[in-house]
C-alpha cells in the first residue's frame, strides 16, 4: 500500500500534480452522445450552451462495429468545437473489452488538453481505478498536458456496489460515481427488463381491513438503498454522486420523479439520453427559487450559525443552518453559470424579503 504522504504525487514523471479537492462544476445533466452518429454529431454546438456537460460515448449503445468510427468522431469535434463553460467528457469502453486501451491512448494524447473527466463503466473495485490512474498520469506526461484529466466510475455490477467505498476513495483524481441501474440489474440477475425506474411489482400492500375492501399498492423504489449507499461513499470521500440513465424517454414525468428522487438524496445531476430529458435535469438539480429565499432567509437568521431560533413556526437550529447552507452555496455555483437561474433567486428572495417587511 502506498504511504499516504505519496497520495498526492503525480503517478509519472511529467504528469500534473493530482487535485487535493474535486472542482465543483455545475454538472445538472451529463448528456449522452454518439460521436459516431452524424446527426448527434452535428448537433453538438448548439447542445453545448444548453448543457453542463457534454459526455462523448463511446461504450454502450455504440455498435461494436462502429467503436472506432465514435473514437475518431470524438477526436474530430473535440478539436473542432470550442465548448466556452461546457465540460467535455467521455465514456471509454470498459476495462476488459478489446477497445479501452486504444480509447485511453488516443483520447488523452489527441484531446487529453479538452477533456475534463473519463467516465469508467463497470468499475469493480479500486483495483480498476489504480489502473486507470497510472495509465492517464503517464499518458498525460506523454502529450505534455498540464491539468489532471478526473476519473468518474459507473456503478453497474454488484461486486462495484460491495465495494463502492474503496472506489470512491481510490485516488485524488475520483470526481465522482452514477449510478447504472441497466447493468446492475443484470448483475444482480433482478428480473426487470428495464433501464432505471421503478417497476409496478415492486410494492407493498395496505394490510386487510375487516370489511374486506379493496387493499391500496403503494409502488416501492428499486434504487433507493444502492444511490444512499452512493450518496454515503461519495460525500465521505469529497466526491460528487449522480442518478445515471432513465431510459423510458417518452416517459417524462416518472424521469423527473427518478431525477428529483435522487436530487433529494444529495445527487447533484444525472444522465440525458435524449435531448428531450436535458431540460428535466436543469428543472430538477438547480434547487427551487423559493426554496433558496428559505434557506437564506434561516442563514441570515440564524447570525454565527449556533442557537436555535423560530421562524415561521418552525425550530431552525445549527443543523438546518447547515442545510440551509447546503442549499445556498448550490444555487449560488448554478446562478454564476445560469443568469436566468441567478434572476429567478434574485427575483424569489426580494418577494420573501418584502412580505417579511409586512408581517
Ligand atoms: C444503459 C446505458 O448505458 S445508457 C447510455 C447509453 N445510451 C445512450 O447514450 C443513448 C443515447 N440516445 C440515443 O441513442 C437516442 O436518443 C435514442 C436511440 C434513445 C432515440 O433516438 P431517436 O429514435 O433518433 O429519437 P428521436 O427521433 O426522438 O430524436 C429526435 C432528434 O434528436 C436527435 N437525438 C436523439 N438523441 C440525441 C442525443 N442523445 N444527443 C443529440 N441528439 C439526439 C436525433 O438524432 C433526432 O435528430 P433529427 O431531428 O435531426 O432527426
Ligand atoms: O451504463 C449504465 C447502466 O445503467 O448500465
Ligand atoms: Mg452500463
Amino acid at each position: 500500500m502506498r504511504s499516504a504522504k505519496d497520495f498526492f504525487r503525480p503517478l509519472a514523471v511529467g504528469a500534473p500534480a493530482p487535485v487535493r479537492e474535486v472542482p465543483f462544476r455545475p454538472s445538472r445533466m451529463i448528456h449522452f452522445f454518439d460521436p459516431g452518429n452524424e446527426k448527434m454529431a452535428a448537433k453538438v454546438p448548439s447542445l453545448a450552451p444548453q448543457v453542463d456537460v457534454l459526455l462523448g460515448n463511446l461504450e454502450d449503445a455504440v455498435q461494436a462495429d462502429r467503436k472506432e468510427a465514435a473514437r475518431a468522431g470524438l477526436v474530430a469535434i473535440a478539436k473542432a468545437t470550442d465548448f466556452g463553460g461546457t465540460q467535455l467528457w467521455t465514456r471509454v469502453n470498459s476495462l476488459d473489452s478489446p477497445w479501452a486501451l486504444d480509447d485511453l491512448l488516443t483520447l488523452v494524447t489527441e484531446i487529453g488538453d479538452k477533456l475534463d473527466v473519463i467516465m469508467v463503466p463497470k468499475v469493480e473495485g479500486a483495483e480498476d481505478i489504480h489502473y486507470v490512474d497510472r495509465l492517464l498520469a503517464q499518458l498525460e506526461a506523454k502529450a505534455g498536458i498540464t491539468r489532471p484529466i478526473l476519473v468518474h466510475a459507473i456503478l453497474e455490477t454488484a461486486t462495484g456496489v460491495a465495494n463502492v467505498e474503496e472506489i470512491a476513495g481510490a485516488s485524488p483524481r475520483m470526481q465522482g460515481l452514477s449510478l447504472g441501474p441497466a447493468d446492475l440489474a443484470a448483475s444482480r440477475r433482478m428480473k426487470t427488463t428495464r433501464v432505471g425506474g421503478g417497476h409496478p411489482g415492486y410494492l407493498v400492500r395496505q394490510d386487510p381491513t375487516a370489511e374486506d375492501a379493496p387493499r391500496a399498492t403503494y409502488q416501492q423504489d428499486l434504487w433507493h438503498y444502492t444511490i444512499a449507499r452512493m450518496v454515503d461513499a461519495c460525500a465521505a470521500h469529497g466526491i460528487l454522486p449522480y442518478y445515471g440513465p432513465f431510459g423510458d424517454i417518452k416517459d417524462v414525468v416518472a424521469c423527473e420523479d427518478q431525477f428529483r428522487n435522487a436530487f433529494l438524496l444529495g445527487c447533484v445531476g444525472a444522465w440525458s439520453l435524449h435531448p428531450v430529458q436535458i431540460a428535466i435535469a436543469k428543472r430538477v438539480f438547480s434547487p427551487a427559487p423559493e426554496d433558496v429565499a428559505w434557506a437564506r432567509r434561516v442563514i441570515a437568521a440564524m447570525g454565527d450559525g449556533t442557537g436555535a431560533v423560530m421562524i415561521d413556526g418552525k425550530m431552525q437550529d445549527d443543523a438546518t443552518y447547515k442545510q440551509c447552507q447546503v442549499v445556498s452555496d448550490l444555487a449560488d455555483a448554478l446562478a454564476a453559470r445560469d443568469p436566468e437561474l441567478a434572476e429567478a433567486y434574485a427575483a424569489a428572495e426580494k418577494a420573501a424579503a418584502a412580505k417579511e417587511d409586512d408581517r
